[in-house]
């Protein structure tokens, strides 16, 4: 890890109009973290990427990527990241092999290391048999795959990952974190959006919690989760007619329904043992207990007050082309007054 922060950005403001996508967003990712971008919908979280690779101009405040100012520097903080934007953006009319060489030819790599980076990174994220064909003829897992494979022909000191599994199935999502994991444990700093709260807790060093363009907390997923209560549901042998006396500060509170009991504390992992033997002292026998901690899910709900955007790494995927259409090329800056992308 240098000094240097993989991403530094202050006082950042995107206005649309009269809407403020960003509103003084301030946030330092370090080098070598895997940094996850949680927030609802409409949060600024893609404008904010789009501002870092130069799609979109700020309005105004301070946006660095590995110390080059994203407008002033604007070449060298791009070479500096691999993008695997949230749309499919891919030119169709080559294959896809070519579509990477194209790609690595753009950020200045001679042809023949191109060809080379373009094999590896097609072996990497698994689809080297496919590439001759054409983004189109690719599944939507396909498409996903190329979209990462993409971003890491021309080996990115930073990966910027945007809701790359949306609407993938379970198995390719862990193809693809397998790919990005290994990758951050050589070096690559990854930040990731993404309405999955279990990858975010599961791959994330820190994330940060976005909401109305602003970053409301920055913090590693264990110190948000601790921040909520965890409940302790406890079968017993017997019916009691009310909720047993607990004399422990642990106990948040405690409610009873037929042999069920239900406890709310602070830290389950050490409260439990306590309220055992508190059951057993007035004369309760314990058939069943269990632990469950508050999710980085309730937390986020509980700090961003929305629900509507966030989904649990259950399977709940679809076939993997959710949510993707073409957006154009690439490298298209999506703003006329910004320089070639
Ligand atoms: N080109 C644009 N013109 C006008 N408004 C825009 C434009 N791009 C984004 N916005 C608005 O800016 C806000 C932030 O959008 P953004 O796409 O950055 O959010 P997000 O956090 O990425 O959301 P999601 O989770 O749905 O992808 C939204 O209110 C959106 O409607």
């Amino acid at each position: 890890m240098t000094d240097t922060a993989a991403i530094e950005v202050s006082d950042l403001v995107k206005e649309y109009g009269d809407l403020r996508a960003l509103d003084g967003l301030d946030l330092r990712v370090e080098d070598g973290e895997f940094f996850g971008l949680l927030g609802p919908n409409g949060a600024g979280k893609t404008t904010f990427i789009e501002i870092l690779v130069g799609l979109t101009r700020k309005t105004s405040g301070h946006a660095e990527v590995f110390g080059y100012d994203v407008v002033d520097d604007y070449r060298d903080a791009r070479n500096a990241i691999g993008l695997a934007p949230q749309e499919f953006n891919v030119d169709r009319f080559f294959p896809i092999r070519e579509v990477l060489e194209h790609k690595a030819g753009y950020h200045g790599i001679p042809p023949k290391e191109a060809e080379r980076r373009a094999d590896a990174a097609l072996k990497r994220v698994g689809i080297y048999d496919k590439r001759d064909e054409r983004f189109d003829w690719l599944s939507g897992g396909m498409k996903r795959r190329l979209l990462l494979a993409r971003a890491l022909v021309t080996d990115p000191d930073l990966l910027i990952l945007d809701e790359p599994t949306a609407g993938v199935d379970v198995q390719l999502r862990r193809d693809l974190w397998n790919v990005v994991r290994d990758l951050n444990a050589n070096g690559t700093t990854v930040l990731l959006t993404t309405h999955y709260i279990e990858e975010a807790e599961r791959l994330c060093d820190r994330v940060a919690v976005m909401d109305e363009g602003t970053v409301l907390d920055v913090a590693t997923p264990e110190d948000l989760m601790s921040r909520g209560t965890d409940t302790i549901t406890i079968t017993l042998a017997d019916e009691p007619s009310e909720v047993p006396a607990f004399d422990l500060d642990a106990v948040l509170d405690a409610a009873v329904e037929a042999d069920r009991l239900t406890v709310r504390v602070e830290d389950g992992g050490r409260a439990v043992a306590d309220v055992v033997t508190a059951l057993q002292a007035a004369g309760h026998q314990v058939v069943d207990l269990d632990v469950s901690r508050t999710s980085l899910e309730e937390i986020f709900v509980q700090m961003t007050g929305d629900d509507a955007s966030t989904a649990r790494d259950d399977g709940d995927a679809g076939n993997g082309d959710a949510g993707g259409h073409d957006a154009g090329d690439d490298e298209s800056p999506a703003e006329a007054e910004v320089s070639q992308v």
